[in-house]
């Protein structure tokens, strides 16, 4: 069950840098894993899910991906696949059934599918009441909601996010969180993104650290805290990443 990719030597260099963005990255991301790529601001983490995701091309370096039935091509590969964005990737000014409906019919799915997913995840995701109002008159949880809804709407095998709990509320983030978790229960991969370390060690069982665009460990989160003698996430990732502040442009 789930998907499974294999990351290898990627290198980015977006064309007006002076530097590499990910510098001979490599990575497995295993089927079935809550995997976490987590990292300080800058270090490479959207650039990685956007090269995995075929929104921006890689520089260098090569995708392998995998079901339990061997490997598959990427093509196959993407249609398998689903992806929250970190902005909003939604139309304000339509309703939130509108939007999965949309969407929906962009997955190429047939009327009785997308109303039927459409009734469930506004259901799951306690948006049901305002299925009818506009996304833009939404608070920031509620659209974060519509936004995962939209990801998942096809039934992905892997899910791909990217912040999804950026700004949200506790009870949002319990929502969202909760329904990862059945998700990759009934199979799907999913890779994750998250400055919440908290969040993130609860979630994952593993991760990878990135720092300036270098792969600095990969493992389960299992074995990462029993290796460095912690309960605490966060107490690694400031042993390994430093404490001092990553702002590129000064
Ligand atoms: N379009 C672009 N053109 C040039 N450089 C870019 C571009 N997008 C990102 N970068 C640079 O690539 C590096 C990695 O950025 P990226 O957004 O992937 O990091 P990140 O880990 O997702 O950061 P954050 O946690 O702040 O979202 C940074 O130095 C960033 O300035």
């Amino acid at each position: 069950m789930g998907i499974g990719i294999d990351i290898q030597h990627i290198t980015k260099r977006y064309p007006s840098a002076t530097k590499n963005s990910l510098d001979g990255v490599s990575l497995t991301i295993n089927p079935g894993s809550k995997f976490g790529i987590l990292g300080p601001n800058g270090a490479g983490k959207t650039t990685l899910i956007s090269i995995i995701c075929g929104i921006i091309e890689k520089t260098e370096g090569n995708i392998f991906c995998h079901s339990d039935k061997g490997e598959i091509e990427y093509k196959e590969f993407r249609k398998k696949l689903g992806f929250v964005p970190q902005d909003y990737a939604l139309f304000q000014e339509l309703t939130s059934k509108q939007n999965l409906e949309y969407f929906g019919a962009l997955y190429n799915l047939n009327r009785k599918q997308i109303a039927s997913q459409t009734d469930y995840l506004l259901n799951k995701l306690g948006l049901a009441a305002v299925a009818d109002k506009q996304v833009c008159t939404f608070s920031g949880g509620m659209k974060r909601r519509v936004n995962l809804a939209i990801g998942i709407i096809h039934q992905p095998q892997i899910l791909i996010l990217d912040e999804p709990t950026v700004g949200v509320d506790v009870q949002s983030k319990n929502a969202i969180m909760k329904l990862l978790d059945e998700l990759n229960a009934n199979g799907t991969t999913i890779i994750y993104t998250s400055h919440h370390l908290a969040e993130a060690q609860e979630f994952c069982n593993e991760i990878a650290l990135i720092d300036m665009g270098k792969i600095i460990l990969s493992q389960t989160m299992a074995s990462l805290l029993k290796e460095h003698q912690t309960n605490s996430l966060k107490e690694v990732f400031l042993e390994l990443t430093g404490e001092e502040y990553r702002d590129s442009n000064v």
